[in-house]
Formats: C-alpha cells, structure tokens, sequence
C-alpha cells in the first residue's frame, strides 16, 4: 500500500510540459469527448474537475464516457457534458488567451508569438489542461492497470486522451505539438520532430491551420523520420511524399532542415546513410543526444508514433530481430511483412532515447490491436508498441473512440481482471524483505 502511495504521490508532479489541451481550443461538443489519463508505467489515474475529485469508480467512468461503461454502448452526446482534464498540482487559472484565429500566416512577429504563447504555457512546467475548473493531483489513488511495459531503469510516464474523431484528435495533438516546441525552443532554440508515416500524418492537418500555423516558430524546427520505404521520395509509398503531401507543404519549415532520407540504394545502403547523417547532425548540435548504457543516442524533441495492426511500430514488426538492435541507431528491414518489402527504421532504442514520444491511434481497424497492446501481456519483441517506454521522457496515446472500441476500460480497475504491478517494488524488493513480518 505504501508503494502504492509514492508512485501515485509522483503523479501530482506530471512532468509533461503543458500540452495545453484547453477548452478554447476545443469546441463545447469537444470537450464532451475528451477523456484524460494519467499513466505512469501500469498506474492509470483519470481526472474530471467538474466533479470536484479526481478517484473515479466504475459508475463514475461510466458517466465520463460510454466506452468507459462495461457495454460499450454507443456514444451518447449528453452523456458528459463537462469535459475532463488533466491538471497539475497547482490550482488552474483560466487565462486570458489572445484571439488570433484569423491573423494570417507570418502577420504576427516572432516576439509576439513567443509572448502569446507563453501566456499559454502552464505554471512550473506541469501540464495543466482544464475546463476553467480546478483540480489537485496530488492525492491520487490508482485507476487501473496500464499496458505491460518491460521495466526500465527510469519509469516513464504516460498519458492517454480519448477523442470521438479524428477532428477533436487533430485539434489536440496541433495544441500538444505546439506547446512541446515553445519549450523546446525556449530552452534550446530549436524543435526537433520525428514523423512517422501512414494515417497518423492526417491528424497533423490543424497544426498547419491557425492559431498554430501562426504561432509556431517553423524556421526552428527540423524534421526527420521514424521509418522510411525504399523508394523514390515522389513515390506514393514515400513517408516523405506523404507527409509532403499532408502537411509539409503547407507549413514554412525550411527545405534544408526537413530531413529527408536518401532511398535510391538498397536498406542497407539507405540506413547506414541515414544514421550517417543523424550522427552528423549530432555532431553539430542541431541534434541532441543522451547516453544508454554508455552509448550515445539521439534525443529527439518528439516522435510521432502510429500503430499498425500487427503491433508494429516505425518499421519494427512483431518478432523482428532488429526488435532486440540496441547498439545502431538505424536497421534496415529486407523483408517486410507489409510492403514495400525493403525499409529503413529507428530502433526502439532510439525511439525511447526522446524527450517526448506520442501515439496517435484512429479508427476501428487498431481496436483489437490497442486492446493487446493495453490489456495482454506480450513476449518482448511479439508487441513492439509495448517496447516503447521512453527512459528519460514521457509517452502519450492520442485515440479516437472507434480505435478503443475494444478497450475495457471500465474494468481497468478491476485487480482480479487487470492485476495491479508494483513496479516500484521491483526495486525495494531487495531491502524489503526484512520488513515483511514488522509491519
Ligand atoms: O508502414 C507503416 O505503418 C505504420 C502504421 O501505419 P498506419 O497507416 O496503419 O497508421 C506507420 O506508423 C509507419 O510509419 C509506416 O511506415
């Protein structure tokens, strides 16, 4: 029980940095929709201020949200009309926010932007996300069980929002991204982004619209991948072109820092190139990096993950054996299980070396696999979003209501069908084990 108290304590102090998913941003039928979690390794605390708590029991979620309730019935509009929210140990202030909706692209100068900005950001650096309602963390006790993460020396923290489409999901991840990379550039003059391919690049389509199309600082930021096809950048199968398509060509990143990589050779050729370039740019601090296990890692400010439904990950399938790849930054991949058979791709490693790493997750062809990935246990490496457990950063699922059609959310806090793990007594069980018959 004690244990229980010092993971949940820690979640008074959620260290992700203002994703400032605030209601001005979401429309009133958003905020309806809107269901925040607070993970840390298999803790999963929710919080809705409008009930003047934040422990809910099963009856409880069942209001916040049908897909909370046993059935899963269908959504019904009305059914929580308050919104959720996910705030820091300190009381939440609603703040004046400046309206620049319709200011143009480039109107507002950098100072300004970065003034608007920071009246957006949360105090202390905690997130803050909130109905105008006030909410304290600092009592939690745990919701549920979360995934079946593999431990790691540091455990990370996660968080998992819960839309009804992909609008609502697009409009918070525009807002989450924006608040990262006020920080990032705040703190070292540059934003980092890691995209992947496939669906997820359309939930990127409101940070190219305003008010983030204008606030955000684009000439600092650099782009890079997560995976890549071995195939021309013109070609459909392209991450590039479709990112190209879908998003970059609509925001003034500069070209030479959208980080394209070079596939007209083999995987194996593309990926040692890619890690080349990566390594490179390390070299000359455009890049951050971090140790793991005395190797030197890049420190991405954010990763952008999507899901297949196999579990796979960037270019990582289930059973791979560059699953286990802890020394390179890059693999190639020869055979995909999904083609284009010949693909290059971070490794896990790499991938839980960022500061920040999100999921986003849509539409009902990823429930079954969301249910594996937060429900069943998996042989390391069977899962490979499982394997993603940042070491020093924090993790967070962006899902929309039909990709967790099959969550059984409602019984997350239930110990018989999800048992509780203490991974915190992994650690003390070493010295504990005297204490036993003393208290
Ligand atoms: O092949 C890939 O698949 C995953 C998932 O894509 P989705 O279209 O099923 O969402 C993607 O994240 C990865 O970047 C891509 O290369």
């Amino acid at each position: 029980m004690a244990l229980t108290r010092v993971a949940l304590v820690a979640l008074g102090s959620i260290s992700i940095p203002s994703s400032d998913l605030r209601p001005q941003a979401l429309s009133k039928s958003n905020t309806k929709s809107l269901i925040g979690f607070n993970c840390r390794r298999n803790l999963v605390t929710l919080y809705q201020p409008s009930l003047k708590r934040s422990v809910f029991s099963d009856g409880d979620l069942a209001s916040l949200h049908p897909l909370c309730s046993a059935g899963n019935a269908s959504v019904d509009e009305n059914s929580n009309s308050s919104g959720s929210t996910v705030s820091g140990a300190k009381e939440t202030k609603r703040r004046g926010r400046s309206k620049k909706t319709d200011v143009q692209k480039g109107e507002i100068p950098v100072a300004r932007r970065k003034k608007n900005l920071e009246a957006d950001q949360s105090e202390n650096g905690v997130l803050q996300v909130s109905d105008g309602e006030t909410d304290n963390v600092s009592n939690e006790k745990p919701f549920g069980v979360h995934m079946f993460p593999y431990p790691s020396a540091v455990p990370s923290q996660s968080s998992l929002f819960l839309f009804d489409n992909i609008s609502d999901v697009s409009n918070a991840v525009a807002k989450h991204v924006t608040g990262l990379s006020v920080q990032a550039i705040r703190s070292q003059g540059s934003f980092t982004l890691v995209l992947s391919g496939g669906s997820l690049v359309k939930a990127l389509s409101a940070l190219a619209e305003n008010p983030h199309l204008s606030n955000i600082e684009w000439e600092k930021w650099h782009v890079f991948w997560v995976d890549e096809r071995v195939v021309p950048i013109s070609h459909q199968d392209s991450n590039y072109n479709n990112a190209k398509e879908e998003f970059l060509s609509r925001v003034p990143i500069p070209d030479d820092q959208v980080h394209t990589i070079s596939t007209w050779d083999d995987a194996n050729t593309a990926a040692q190139g890619y890690e080349h370039s990566l390594r490179e740019l390390a070299k000359k601090k455009i890049l951050a990096t971090t140790t793991i296990s005395r190797r030197k890692f890049p420190r991405f400010d954010l990763i952008l993950l999507g899901i297949g439904p196999d579990g796979h990950i960037a270019s990582l399938f289930p059973n791979s054996a560059v699953m286990a790849e802890n020394k390179r930054w890059v693999v190639p991949i020869t055979k995909s299980p999904k083609p284009p058979p010949q693909r290059i791709s971070l490794t896990v490693q790499c991938i839980n070396s960022a500061a920040h790493v999100m999921f986003i997750v849509l539409g009902a062809s990823k429930a079954e696999v969301l249910q594996r990935v937060f429900e069943r246990p998996a042989l390391p490496g069977a899962l490979p979003a499982q394997m993603v457990q940042p070491n020093e950063g924090d993790l967070s699922w962006f899902i929309d209501k039909d990709a967790a059609s099959k969550l059984a959310i409602a019984s997350w806090s239930d110990p018989k069908k999800f048992p509780f793990f203490d991974w915190s007594s992994l650690n003390q069980s070493k010295t504990s084990i005297g204490k036993a018959t003393s208290s």
